[in-house]
């Protein structure tokens, strides 16, 4: 499990007073780069980068508003590693109550953007992906 911290900003939040819908997908794509950066030391680069993750499909849960003032922060795992594919579970929570704001669930498929292909799941990513997942 993973934690990223968020900074909300002025222009994160709607005029009903509470952030935006649009911007939780920001929030949790910031998660799951510092999960890949920190569990599988991804370094992504625009020019040499052959292995990285493309989304597939994203479910996302809103259950009560992020109000100006709050402050909040991303947590991320991964609950399932396919053939081509892992799941992400990621949740955002207040930082002060623990309240649990929204959650979203995710398809990530590996992904070469040099050949545009998918491939499978290395084992060394299956490995480090288990350790930090059952460490907890
Ligand atoms: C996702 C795709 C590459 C899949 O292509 P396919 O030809 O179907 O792939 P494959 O047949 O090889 O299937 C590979 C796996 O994907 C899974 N898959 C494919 N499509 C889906 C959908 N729609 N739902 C769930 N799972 C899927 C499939 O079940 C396979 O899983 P395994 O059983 O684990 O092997 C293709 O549909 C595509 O290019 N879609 C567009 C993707 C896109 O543009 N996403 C938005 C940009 S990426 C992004 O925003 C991002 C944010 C944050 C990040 O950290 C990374 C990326």
């Amino acid at each position: 499990m993973i934690i990223t911290p968020i900074q909300l900003r002025w222009s994160d939040f709607d005029i009903l007073r509470h952030v935006y819908n649009g911007r939780y997908q920001e929030f949790y794509d910031a998660g799951k780069s510092e999960y890949f950066e920190l569990v599988l030391d991804m370094q992504l680069s625009w020019t040499t980068t052959t292995e990285g993750f493309i989304t597939a499909q994203t479910t996302t849960n809103y259950y009560s508003p992020i109000e100006f003032g709050q402050s909040v922060e991303v947590f991320t795992r991964v609950e399932n590693i396919g053939n081509k594919s892992v799941v992400m579970f990621q949740q955002i929570r207040d930082v002060v109550n623990a309240e649990v704001k929204s959650d979203s669930r995710s398809v990530m498929v590996g992904y070469n953007p040099q050949s545009k292909e998918t491939f499978e799941i290395p084992e060394n990513w299956r490995k480090l992906i288990e350790t930090e997942e059952n460490q907890k």
